[in-house]
């Protein structure tokens, strides 16, 4: 049985990046980049100003004398002047300084006599000013192929001047409930032996968030026809499929039973973590298919921890962006964690990350407060606040 990292890399090693299209830049915020976006031209172009004020020579002028003010220049004009010692040039943030000068002052320092000017006591030393390229150089990667257009990706991306660029397609996720019990939410309040399917609109919405489609849904019973039937419709309809529940050992546990007849190829089932021990992963038809617990809580573990890292696969990125761990502070004790690898749900507060009381895998109310998973290896000992763990956001 693979360990998770194994399962991440048998998983990163089966999917392959879907296609490509060209978008305009308008529409491909959240979408991955299938092209690495570099810059056309310095940024800065020129020295520019970062304040409204005076572009001065700084070696020339003195608090108190008085300069000869030469014109102005704005941002969208090209100086049209070069600046002589003992002359200064009305500027406006954003607007690129005239030849000589060197430095700007804040008007807030100036004192304005018709075409002279003098300036206050304590103006400097700042200059002011932005160096031409300082922000990036003509030819320098501002996007690699393979990031998220993130909002802040959008900055640079956009930076990068081009008005359409090309982006993998978004993988189309079709997303399968099963269980006898399970009915549309609204329906189940009447019944007392059913239940509100409440995991796959989790998985639907990670999904989305992840840059998924979610372009079928449906709920089957504990029937292998018919679930080998739903089975095929989400083939048809998606990249990739989710199916929720059955996926223990029970009599009743069909989500594999149901993709074999399609040709499942198998690439791990079980996995030594907690919560999501079911979980399981294949390729069908050359499409990825990936088996959640049914229990809420462990469906929305195993959809961080694979979904993610799938979706991301699917786009040209990595699982690594998707796992990304990191060190954070304990906020309270817990205990032992037990013999296989787990996944703690904990709220953050202000002394560091507090694993919720609820840790069952059946839990839903306390995933509202759910934002991280701090990461214990198999045969962690009880932890003290203060501790550094390992967790991911969740
Ligand atoms: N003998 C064993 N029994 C179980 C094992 C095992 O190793 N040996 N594993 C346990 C673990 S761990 C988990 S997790 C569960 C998950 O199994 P399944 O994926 O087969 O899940 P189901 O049996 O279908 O459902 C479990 C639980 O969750 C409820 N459920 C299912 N789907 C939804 C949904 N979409 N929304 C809300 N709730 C859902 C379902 O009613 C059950 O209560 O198996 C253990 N058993
Ligand atoms: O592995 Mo299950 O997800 O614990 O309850």
């Amino acid at each position: 049985m693979p360990d998770f990292d194994e399962a991440i890399a048998l998983l990163e090693a089966a999917v392959s990046p879907l296609g490509t299209e060209t978008v305009s830049l308008e529409h491909v915020a959240g979408r991955y980049l299938a092209e690495r976006l570099t810059a056309r031209s310095d940024a800065p172009r020129r020295d520019c100003s970062v304040m409204d004020g005076y572009a001065v020579v700084e070696t020339s002028t003195q608090a108190g004398d008085w300069l000869d003010c030469i014109g102005e220049v704005r941002a969208g004009q090209l100086p049209e002047q070069a600046l002589e010692p003992g002359q200064a040039m009305r500027i406006f943030t954003g607007a690129f300084l005239p030849e000589g000068a060197d430095c700007v002052i804040m008007q807030e320092y100036a004192e304005r006599d018709g075409d002279r000017v003098r300036f206050r006591e304590g103006f400097g030393p700042a200059r002011h000013v932005r160096q031409t390229g300082s922000d990036f150089r003509r030819g320098d990667v501002l996007v690699p192929a393979g990031a998220r257009l993130t909002p802040q990706a959008m900055v640079a991306g956009a930076a990068a001047d081009r008005a359409e660029v090309e982006v993998r397609h978004r993988p189309r996720v079709a997303i399968i409930a099963t269980g006898d019990e399970l009915v549309e939410p609204g329906d189940a309040y009447a019944d007392e032996a059913t239940l509100a399917d409440s995991a796959s609109y989790g998985v639907a919405a990670m999904a989305r968030a992840a840059g998924g489609e979610v372009t079928y849904t449906a709920r089957g019973g504990d029937d292998l026809e018919q679930l080998s039937q739903l089975a095929g419709a989400a083939l048809d309809a998606a990249d990739c499929v989710v199916v929720t529940g059955g996926a223990s050992v029970g009599d009743y546990d069909l989500a594999r039973p149901m993709f074999a007849e399609h040709g499942l190829e198998e690439v791990f089932a079980r996995l030594p973590i907690r919560p999501g021990r079911p979980v399981w992963f294949g390729m069908v038809q050359g499409k990825a298919v990936l088996g959640l617990p049914g229990n809420p809580t462990s469906a929305m573990v195993t959809a961080r921890l694979f979904l993610r890292p799938l979706l991301a696969c699917l786009q040209g990125g990595s699982t690594a962006s998707e796992l990304a761990f990191m060190p954070m502070v304990l906020g309270a004790d817990f205990g032992e964690t037990g013999s296989r690898e787990t996944f703690v749900r904990a709220a953050s507060g202000a002394g560091g990350l507090l694993p919720l009381g609820n840790q069952q895998s059946g839990a839903q109310a306390p995933l509202l407060d759910a934002h991280w998973l701090i990461r214990r290896p198999p045969g962690s000992g009880a932890e003290q606040a203060g501790a550094i763990v390992s967790a991911l956001e969740f």
